[in-house]
């Protein structure tokens, strides 16, 4: 199976080094001319992923037209890209595995519906879970969810991608498999702005813990499984993304919660915090479908500036006693 990347992010990186890790040839298409000159002549992400020697057999290219020949393609562009980056894609038969984690702003459809629009004929398959790309690109041990409706090209492509280190798990939920790396972004800047603020680790327990409530009553409106949402891809991802300041979600978070404002810390920054973009397009399909997502709400008011880290503590910590 040839496989393909479209994105050389941090993730897109780390991905390509675990598919060329058996020693195959993998093409990894990126946006910036620096990324492709940095990867082919030094075998080194320079830009996103510093300080990690790139298998030599990873070519960067600047044109999607060379992935035309592949048989796979690990798609992991940021999710409000993705649209454009389809639509430019060249036609062909290659399965899409599909990595970004959000909701698209507009349509408010995950990233599975958003390539069924652009390529109704293109199988289609979900990778997530609790990964950081940096520790992937160092080997270090891993498990994710991989998601494919077919479970024959879902087989092949967790056989294809399972390294010693690498572990995936086979699910036919594709959609429990992407409400959870969209939901849990969120919630990573809820814990984050906890811990900003100095609240305490009881807070940061309560948040991944009542958040998960929340995502599991938003999943289930779309027709997610519960065990998915307790899986890597729910569970195991949020409980990853709410620890640490590696993750760009709970970093954002963290300077809120010192009391920066959210225009401030997104301006000029190159990485992606798909929270913030997922935040808003979250609240507005749970309102439509009348999931309630109070930590939700209070992220977005908090990043639209209507409320305080104060405010939204206390909106929180206010709300009706009730049962668990
Ligand atoms: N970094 C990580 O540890 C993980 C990231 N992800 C997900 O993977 C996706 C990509 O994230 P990263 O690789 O971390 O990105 P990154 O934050 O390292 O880099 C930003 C990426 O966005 C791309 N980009 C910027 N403007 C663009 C445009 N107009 N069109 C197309 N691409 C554009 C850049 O070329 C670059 O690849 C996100 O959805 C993220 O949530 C998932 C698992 C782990
Ligand atoms: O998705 C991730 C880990 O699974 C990366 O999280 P951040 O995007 O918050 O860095």
């Amino acid at each position: 199976m040839k496989i393909g990347v479209v994105g050389a992010g941090a993730w897109g990186t780390a991905l390509a080094q675990v598919a060329a890790a058996k020693g195959d040839a993998v093409t990894l298409w990126a946006l910036e001319p620096e990324v492709v000159a940095s990867i082919n002549d030094a075998h080194e992400n320079s830009l996103y992923l510093p300080g990690v020697t790139l298998s030599p057999t990873i070519r960067a290219v600047d044109d999607l037209a060379a992935l035309a020949d592949c048989d796979a393609l690990l798609v992991v562009v940021p999710a409000q890209h993705l649209r454009a980056v389809l639509r430019r894609l060249p036609r062909g038969e290659a399965a899409l595995l599909l990595c970004a984690k959000g909701i698209e702003a507009g349509s408010g459809l995950l990233v599975s519906q958003v390539a069924q629009q652009e390529r109704p004929d293109a199988p289609i398959a979900v990778l997530s879970g609790p990964t950081f790309a940096h520790e992937v690109a160092a080997g270090l041990p891993t498990a994710v969810t991989l998601a494919c409706a077919d479970a024959e090209l879902g087989q092949r492509l967790v056989e294809r991608i399972a390294l010693p280190a690498f572990r995936p798990y086979l699910s036919d939920d594709v959609i429990g498999a992407e409400v959870g790396g969209a939901v849990k972004n969120v919630l990573a800047i809820a814990c984050g702005v906890a811990e900003g603020a100095g609240m305490g680790l009881n807070a940061r327990a309560s948040l991944i813990s009542r958040g998960f409530a929340e995502m599991t009553r938003f999943g289930r409106a779309l027709g997610a499984r519960a065990e998915t949402l307790s899986g890597l891809s729910g569970l195991g991802d949020l409980v990853l993304t709410c620890s640490s300041t590696n993750s760009r979600n709970f970093s954002l978070g963290k300077g809120l919660g010192e009391g920066a404002r959210a225009a401030d810390l997104l301006a000029n920054r190159r990485t992606v915090a798909e929270g913030a973009f997922t935040a808003p397009v979250l609240r507005d399909v749970a309102r439509r479908l009348e999931v309630e997502m109070p930590i939700v709400e209070g992220v977005c008011a908090l990043l639209e500036g209507t409320v305080d880290v104060a405010d939204m503590t206390g909106m929180l910590l206010a709300r009706p006693l009730r049962s668990e």
